[in-house]
């Protein structure tokens, strides 16, 4: 397995529905080396899943440059995208039921995602993945999918998703509606995924999984809005020179506040509120740009 980076430049995606357009992604502008895990979080509608999908190919950018590893994805065509997923990238789609046959046992579920994979003389038997992922004692791999607990069934999804050794494992809410015990079972199969080297990207709406990750990446208005590193938020400058203000800033300084923003020798910017506005923003005078 080699781990796959991804890169988006001005990425752009919109739902063409009857009658209106809905744009999901307004131009996100994103770096994910090789063997980096990420955490894509944000309110609700920000566009978070549809990035995931359009990482995976199971979308099409409708602007915007989008890489998968060498994988050109606004040029991909339908069938390339495929040959991407079976050798490539490894998808976990929000809900394990997506994700597994219902009739087959975890283990056969497992051999059938790798024997959809092209095949490749270093692909990993079953039983090896779902070691990792915590399922290989022979009473669980023989069971169906229905014959599992939540946390279980999340993990045999998590393992079909890694059947084909993908560089890259892209996976939607995997913790969301589990009990602590079983959200702590997928988080440990998520680690040893991650600690293995490869590139991990994860929709969640889970603060713990969000600490686990090298980084965390907060989408809003479909757009990059802030990043969290070593759990340090940082705001990001869009390449039109836009900026998400934290929310906690907002609430200080309401939308429409005037700033005045200038450049310091020592590498802050200030961002004072105008004189229209003198209570705007009281104690909020410097920010740090580091
Ligand atoms: N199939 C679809 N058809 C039309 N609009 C869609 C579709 N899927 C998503 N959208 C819209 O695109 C925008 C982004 O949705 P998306 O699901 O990517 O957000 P999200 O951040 O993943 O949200 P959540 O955290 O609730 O899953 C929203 O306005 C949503 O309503």
């Amino acid at each position: 397995m080699n781990p796959i980076g991804v890169t988006c430049r001005g990425l752009v995606f919109i739902y063409r529905l009857e009658g209106y357009d809905v744009v999901a992604l307004a131009g996100v502008d994103l770096d994910i080396e090789a063997g980096q895990s990420v955490a894509l979080v944000g309110p609700s509608g920000a566009g978070k899943s549809t990035l995931l999908s359009l990482m995976a190919g199971l979308l099409s950018p409708s602007a915007g440059r989008l890489f998968v590893g060498e994988h050109d994805l606004a040029k991909a065509t339908a069938a390339e995208l495929q040959a991407m997923r079976s050798t490539d990238v490894g998808v976990m789609l929000q809900g394990a039921a997506r994700n597994l046959l219902p009739y087959l046992s975890v283990e056969q579920n497992v051999r059938f995602a790798r024997n959809g994979a092209v095949a490749r003389a270093e692909l990993p038997p079953p039983r090896e993945i779902l070691t990792l992922v915590g399922l290989a004692d022979p009473d669980r791999l023989r069971r169906t999918p229905g014959e599992l607990t939540p946390g279980e069934r999340q993990r045999a999804a998590l393992a079909v998703a890694l059947a084909n050794n993908p560089g890259l494992l892209l996976a939607d809410e995997p913790t969301s509606q589990l009990d602590i015990g079983a959200r702590d079972e997928v988080l440990a199969a998520v680690e040893a995924v991650r600690a293995a080297g490869t590139t991990v990207v994860v929709v969640t709406h889970d603060p713990e999984i969000g600490a686990r990750m090298n980084r965390t990446v907060t989408i809003r208005d479909g757009r990059v809005g802030a990043e969290g590193r070593s759990g340090v938020d940082y705001s990001v400058i869009g390449r039109d020179g836009s900026v998400h203000l934290p929310t906690e800033v907002l609430d200080v300084m309401a939308p429409g506040t005037l700033l005045r923003v200038s450049v310091q020798p020592d590498g802050t910017v200030l961002l004072t509120p105008s004189e229209a506005v003198p209570h705007a923003g009281a104690g909020l005078g410097r920010e740090d740009q580091r």
